[in-house]
């Protein structure tokens, strides 16, 4: 630090991250900065995981949430599609509710059935059991991601969190949901307790996104999966303050911040409002319809219907085309799926469609 950076009373002082030059420099970090590309940059949601045998062999035996813990194992799924697939970007493995369990919530993941929570939050008295996230509940995740960054090289990582609503969603219900209408009943017969609650998630993904854009996340994505099953109005009124406030509270790094949710076709320009710089598109809304709801000022990530890499590769093609030219024109795109991998993809369909859309797009 030089004299001239040292902070004014009162003055916050500007965050710094350990990203390199390469990094910043790459075909992802420049598309979310909508710069000239290379290429068009791929990764996937849910790239590490169920579809790759690799995944499943060093997982044997170890529960989910457990392997997220440990750094050197992280570090190994992590890396595994970044081999396989040549995508342009790492996704930190972990899961959403991992900084919730760091702050002591009783929660588990079940194979096949998703976050469980022993005791819903549901009362005033039980939002008391939502602590602060301080870096050393999450040292795990600062070792692994220090690994990470010395192994990839030039190639970004990215770091998420879940939103404050979807996490509210698994501890209001206590686990997966479809209609969500605990959590619903929350929100509209106590708007109090509900904000409150969305506040202190708010602190606790915004503590976590911090400790990983310090441990050398290049970019992050905050998901809020099942926000689409809110109305506009309701999402602004009920969601947005909250997950404006964990974009604020990132935004001094200067790294990239992607907004993505399931089924948000009529809340795509709020998710851009909230605070990203990119915002996530799933398969039911066309890219350009998609740039016309955003607005000007923001690159978009997306979005291919996982169920496609289900058939044949002629398909695979044709659909991955209709993607690309429905972003033709747009001032930054990264191509993704509309939702995570499906856990009985074949890879080596998710390797061919890397190649094809890199091909495709070499300028
Ligand atoms: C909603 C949500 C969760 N977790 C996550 C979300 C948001 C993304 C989305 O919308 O899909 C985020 C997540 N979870 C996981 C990742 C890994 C990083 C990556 O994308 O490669 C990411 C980004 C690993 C995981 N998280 C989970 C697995 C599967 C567990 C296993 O492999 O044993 C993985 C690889 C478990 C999990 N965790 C969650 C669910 C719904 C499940 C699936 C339950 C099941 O079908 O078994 C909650």
């Amino acid at each position: 630090m030089s004299a001239n950076d040292v902070p004014r009373a009162g003055q916050q002082p500007t965050p710094t991250t350990t990203v390199t030059d390469a990094v910043k420099d790459s075909a992802f970090l420049r598309a979310c900065r909508r710069e000239p590309v290379p290429h068009t940059p791929v990764w996937f949601m849910r790239q590490a995981g169920r579809s790759l045998p690799e995944y499943l062999k060093v997982r044997e035996g170890i529960p989910m949430l457990e392997s997220c813990m440990r750094p050197e194992l992280v570090t190994e799924i992590t890396l595994q599609p970044v081999r396989r697939h040549n995508v342009d970007a790492a996704i930190y493995f972990s899961d959403i509710v991992v900084p919730l369990k760091a702050i002591g919530i009783d929660l588990d993941i079940k194979p096949g059935v998703g976050p469980v929570v022993e005791q819903p939050i549901r009362s005033r008295a039980d939002l008391a059991r939502l602590r602060d996230l301080t870096p050393e509940d999450v040292s795990y995740v600062t070792e692994a991601m220090g690994m990470l960054t010395r192994e990839l090289g030039a190639t970004p990582l990215i770091g998420f969190a879940g939103a404050p609503f979807t996490l509210a969603s698994y501890l209001v219900e206590g686990g997966p949901s479809r209609n969500h209408e605990h959590t619903k009943a929350l929100m509209y017969g106590d708007p109090q307790l509900w904000a409150d609650l969305l506040d202190r998630l708010a602190d606790i993904t915004a503590a976590f996104l911090k400790v990983q854009i310090e441990a050398g996340a290049s970019a992050v994505q905050l998901f809020d999966s099942w926000v689409g099953a809110l109305s506009p109005a309701d999402y602004r009124r009920s969601v947005m303050p909250a997950s404006q406030k964990v974009f604020e509270a990132v935004s001094g790094y200067g790294v990239p911040r992607i907004h993505f949710g399931v089924g948000t076709g009529e809340l795509l320009g709020l998710l851009g409002e909230a605070g990203a710089d990119v915002v996530g598109v799933d398969w039911r809304v066309p890219l350009d319809e998609a740039a016309r709801r955003v607005g000007p000022g923001k690159a978009l990530q997306g979005n291919l219907d996982p169920a496609v890499l289900f058939s044949t590769q002629d398909a695979v093609e044709a659909k991955t085309d209709e993607v690309l030219a429905a972003a033709q024109g747009l001032d930054g795109h990264i191509f993704n799926l509309g939702h995570g991998v499906l856990p009985t993809t074949d890879p080596d369909a998710l390797t061919r469609l890397v190649e094809y859309v890199h091909t495709r797009t070499a300028r």
